[in-house]
Formats: structure tokens, sequence, C-alpha cells
């Protein structure tokens, strides 16, 4: 891993990678990379992608002339080898755009990457530090219901195929466990972030 100060916040969905970056960014400074947002910028605005991904899965995903996630989503769910497919065409384009962004715009910067695929993109190998986060899953389902709307049975099939990321735990710096309130969150944070020397 690389000796900068770029810390990579990874878990499954829901488990609190977006908290822990904004209480990052509103308490310590640190710059954002939100990778779900990088991507989705990158299915809007690169064109290569766009193509890749129409010629293998089909008309069928734009809506005028966009790529539709909702039908996207409906389509890899219900298909496990088309998730595979998916994955390896956009995580070339995501590893792409992160690392242009840590090492050309951000360089420097104290630097959080929120992504629960770090480790699967190799997004890991732009990190100092990486904090694994993790919570119950009925926790999980509960707050994903009222954060996306989702149905429970979307819920437990992404959670189902994110089931790999607990492999990975062994390979973080930290684990957080974030079952319990934000306070609880923030003064383990601010431990975490002294111990690991990036305050
Ligand atoms: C599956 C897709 C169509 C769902 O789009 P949608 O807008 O509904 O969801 P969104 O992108 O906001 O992701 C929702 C949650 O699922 C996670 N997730 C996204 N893709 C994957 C994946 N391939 N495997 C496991 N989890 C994933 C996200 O990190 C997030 O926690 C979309 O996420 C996609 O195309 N993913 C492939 C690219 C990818 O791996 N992105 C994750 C980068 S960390
Ligand atoms: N400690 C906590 N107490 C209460 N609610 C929390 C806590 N941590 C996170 N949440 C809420 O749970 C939901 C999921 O958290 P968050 O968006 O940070 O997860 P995430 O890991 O970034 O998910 P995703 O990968 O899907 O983007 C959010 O609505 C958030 O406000």
């Amino acid at each position: 891993m690389r000796q900068n100060k770029v810390l990579g916040i990874t878990g499954k969905m829901g488990s609190g990678k977006s908290t822990i970056s904004s209480i990052l960014a509103q308490n310590y400074g640190f710059k954002v990379i939100d990778v779900d947002k990088e991507y989705h910028v990158l299915l809007e605005e690169n064109e290569e992608l766009k193509k890749k991904l129409t010629d293998v899965f089909g008309k069928e995903i734009l809506v005028s002339g966009k790529i539709d996630r909702n039908k996207l989503r409906t389509l890899v769910t219900a298909d496990r080898s088309r998730f595979e497919i998916l994955n390896k065409i956009t995580h070339a384009f995501i590893f792409e755009r992160v690392s242009y962004l840590v090492l050309e715009v951000l360089k420097g910067c104290h630097t959080v990457i929120d992504a629960a695929l770090l480790f699967e993109i190799g997004l890991h190998k732009l990190c100092s530090v990486v904090w694994f986060v993790e919570a119950e899953e009925d926790v999980l389902v509960e707050r994903i219901i009222k954060r996306n709307g989702w149905s429970e049975k979307e819920i437990k099939s992404f959670l189902e195929r994110q089931k790999i990321l607990e492999s990975y735990k062994n390979l973080a710096n930290r684990v957080i466990v974030n079952n319990f309130d934000i306070e609880e969150l923030k003064s383990v944070i601010r431990k975490y972030l002294k111990e690991d020397g990036l305050i």
C-alpha cells in the first residue's frame, strides 16, 4: 500500500461508509471520492463505456439515449453471469478514473475513497490505510429500506452478492462495527484516525 494519506473505506451496502466519509469531510477536512457517484458520472459521460455496455446488454438498457441504472440492475440481478460481465467491463473504467482523481486532482490532499468494491476493483493499491465497516444484517436491511426504498428481495440479492466482501475484512487495517448511534461512531473514528497517524 502507498504511504500517503489516502484512507480507503469499504464494507457492504448500507454499512455506513458514506456516513463515515461525511464525518471525515466535515470534522477533519478530508476530500471524499464516492466511487458509486464517480461511476454514475462515468455512465453519463463516458461514451466508450456506454458503447461497451450497450454492445453487451443491448439497447434495452437505454432510456432517452442514456443508460438507465434501474433497467441495468433488473437485468443483472436476475443473472449471476451478467453481473460478472458488468463488473469486468465497468471496473477497469472505475479504476482509471479514481486513480486519476487521487494521483492528479487531489494529489497531496487527505483523501477518502469510499467503495464497497475497493479490493475487487484494486483501489486499495491507492490507499495508505483501509477501514472495513460492518453492521448486522437486519440493521443493514432496515437502513437500506429506509434510504433507498428497494424491496427486501432486491436488498437480500445485493447483500448475497456482497458476501464475498467478508473475505476482504482480513486485508483491512481496521474493522469498524457500526451497529450503534452516530456519537459512538464519531468517537471510534477519532480514536482510529489518531492511532493510524491520519490526524
Ligand atoms: C448494479 C447497478 C446497475 C445498480 O445501480 P443502482 O443505481 O441501482 O445502485 P448503485 O450504483 O447506487 O449501487 C447500490 C449499492 O450496490 C453496490 N454495488 C454496485 N455495484 C455492485 C456490484 N457489481 N457488486 C456488488 N455490489 C455492488 C454499491 O456499492 C452500492 O452499495 C450499478 O451499481 C452497476 O452498474 N454496478 C457495477 C459497477 C460497480 O461495481 N460499482 C460499484 C463501485 S464501488
Ligand atoms: N450509526 C448509525 N446510526 C443510524 N443510522 C446510520 C448509522 N450509520 C449509517 N446510518 C444510516 O444508514 C444508511 C446507510 O448508511 P450509508 O449510506 O453511510 O452506508 P454506505 O455503506 O455508504 O452504503 P452504500 O454502499 O449503499 O452507499 C444511511 O441512511 C445512514 O444515514
